[in-house]
């Protein structure tokens, strides 16, 4: 950790000083010793830059920053390569003393094709042109084995080469539209389509169905897709919050509110988590898919560049649709961040996504709605009677967290929370105490056994039942500790215990909180209890609570629901 803090300080101060000459490198060296680089597997710059060859009598360094790429594929980077880099500016990195040229936004550079004559022309730039087979035949069967093989931006570069070598060739068009669908590059495919059938495709080659291509797209993709549903509600601008969402009726609590398809969505598993935590890992990768997903449909700039990005006074600048603004795309993903958690046998697996309308929700920890996610879609559901032109909220941190923890987390977010939970927390006395008997009752519960956790536990609630002496209402803490009780005396089998518990537990939680996952899961607890005293009709009222808690009520003969709970 000091090595790196040194090299990081050392490159700043040289950063802030004028460049010091270098000499010149020689290409067949650099390219030696990078090769020597890459056979270490842990380095893994040295593994993207060894693909890298050099044709100069001088060698400069390129970082390139936020590129989505994997190891295993980087054709797109080979000795052929030839790019343009816009405004590059040269750095000190931390890791060596050499400058190098430093590209921060994917859309700073240009990727030439070697055989595009007439552009190599127009940058004056004749002489790294090559002449490649003119077979528009030829260059299609090459980019079909490429995309078979899942090499999609290879695949496409060759089709692009073959279009250009034969613009007359439908059927290119029609193989680049679906190569596009595999990259997410909807907009580019229906253009490619478009123009495909616009040179007589659907005469040569029968009818040309671009929702079956799109179905076919997703076979291999575990990815779910909808189409994006808005209820009753809208963005509007709220006075001291910038824009928030209001109800345009009166709504009933259950309602769904909106459906959305996450723009991006980042797998802490798909990043080299060593280097990170893996909360960071995926939020990183989010932040990559984002700007790619942005390279490939750029006529979505305005929506992504339209989110809060921390700072309201400079959101009018308009950012030219396929300029990716890395930094500002880094920000608006940290601010509008939906993250999920989800641990499957030992793997532990954190999302970090991008959605568009559900980031225009403001933060309430006591909110009046209640998000689901499947995968990488977000349902939005009213979880408390809504009036016309209320505001609806979600919460932004965990509301069961304590009131410290809870303003913790939202100093992220520069903002006072002022929900109705918040100011009944900041008037309590007891609040600090009662939620330091919590903590350590928790950090207790991790060793000991049901038996010492049902002693200690007894005691610890008393002194907390008392700390809510002059309160009636959102007594969180006491939810807790009971919740914890009863999870006790069920594994020592004493049910009827277990079930006094619940039941003053879901008494005391009917609140809008009830509608955490948490909550409804009590449900299910207590209509065990009920069903093992042979009690079948309060066991049944229980899951029916469950289902409407988890928004299934009106599903059909209980699908969705035994999903959740099998
Ligand atoms: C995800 S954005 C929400 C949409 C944002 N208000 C906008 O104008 O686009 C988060 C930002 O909204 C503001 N915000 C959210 N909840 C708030 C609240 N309860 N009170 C004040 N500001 C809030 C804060 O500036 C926060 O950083």
């Amino acid at each position: 950790m000091k090595e790196k803090l040194d090299q990081a300080n050392e490159s700043e101060r040289l950063n802030h000083g004028p460049p010091k000459p270098r000499r010149n490198r020689n290409a067949d060296e650099e390219r030696m010793s990078w090769q020597m680089r890459a056979l270490n597997q842990s380095d893994s710059r040295a593994k993207f830059s060894a693909g890298i060859s050099f044709m100069t009598s001088d060698v400069e360094e390129v970082i390139a920053y936020n590129f989505l790429y994997e190891f295993y594929n980087l054709d797109w980077m080979s000795s052929e390569t030839l790019m343009i880099i816009k405004e590059p500016w040269l750095r000190y990195t931390s890791q060596s003393k050499i400058l190098s040229l430093r590209v921060d936004s994917p859309s700073d550079i240009i990727f030439v094709d070697l055989a595009d004559k007439e552009f190599l022309n127009k940058i004056a730039a004749k002489k790294w042109f090559k002449e490649i087979s003119k077979d528009a035949e030829v260059l299609r069967n090459k980019a079909y084995d490429c995309f078979k093989n899942g090499n999609f931006e290879k695949a496409l570069f060759l089709y692009d080469r073959g279009i250009r070598c034969n613009p007359e060739f439908p059927v290119l068009y029609l193989n680049k539209a679906l190569t596009c669908l595999r990259t997410g590059a909807f907009y580019i495919a229906y253009e490619a389509a478009k123009l495909g059938m616009g040179k007589g495709a659907e005469q040569k080659y029968g009818k040309y169905d671009f929702k079956a291509m799109l179905l076919e797209s997703k076979k291999e993709r575990a990815q779910l897709d909808v189409a994006d549903y808005t209820g009753p509600i809208k963005i509007a601008n709220i006075p001291g919050k910038g824009r928030g969402i209001l109800a345009t009726k009166n709504i009933q609590k259950g309602a769904l509110l909106c459906v959305s398809k996450a723009f991006s969505t980042g797998y802490s598993k798909d990043y080299d988590t060593e280097l990170f935590n893996a909360c960071v890992a995926s939020q990183m990768q989010n932040e990559l898919k984002s700007m790619k997903n942005l390279q490939n449909n750029p006529q979505r700039s305005k929506e992504i560049y339209d989110l809060y990005s921390g700072d309201l006074t400079t959101r009018n600048e308009e950012i030219p649709a396929g300029v990716i603004d890395a930094a500002l795309i880094q920000r608006i993903c940290t601010i509008n961040r939906f993250g999920s958690y989800k641990k499957e046998d030992k793997d532990e697996i954190y999302s970090s996504s991008l959605f568009i309308l559900p980031s225009y929700f403001n933060h309430a920890c006591l909110a009046n709605a209640y998000r689901t996610n499947f995968g990488d879609v977000m349902a939005v559901h009213a979880i408390d009677d809504i009036k016309k032109d209320d505001e609806i909220y979600l919460p932004y941190v965990d509301p069961f967290l304590s009131y410290p923890k809870r303003m913790e987390e939202l100093s992220r977010w520069k903002f006072t929370c002022h929900c109705k939970l918040c100011e009944l927390d900041s008037k309590d006395k007891n609040c600090l105490k009662r939620n330091k008997m919590w903590e350590e009752f928790k950090e207790y519960q991790k060793t000991a056994t049901p038996k010492d956790i049902i002693a200690k536990g007894k005691q610890v609630l008393k002194k907390i039942r008392e700390s809510y002496a002059n309160r009636n209402e959102l007594k969180i803490v006491l939810a807790q500790i009971l919740i914890a009780l009863s999870s006790a005396y069920y594994q020592l089998s004493n049910l009827s215990k277990c079930t006094q518990c619940l039941e003053e537990v879901l008494t005391l939680m009917d609140n809008p909180l009830k509608y955490d996952l948490r909550v409804s899961d009590l449900y299910m607890n207590l209509s065990i209890c009920y069903a093992s005293e042979n009690k079948w009709k309060e066991g049944n009222q229980m899951i029916d609570k469950a289902m409407e808690l988890r928004f299934c009520k009106d599903m059909d003969n209980f699908k969705h629901f035994k999903l959740l709970y099998p």
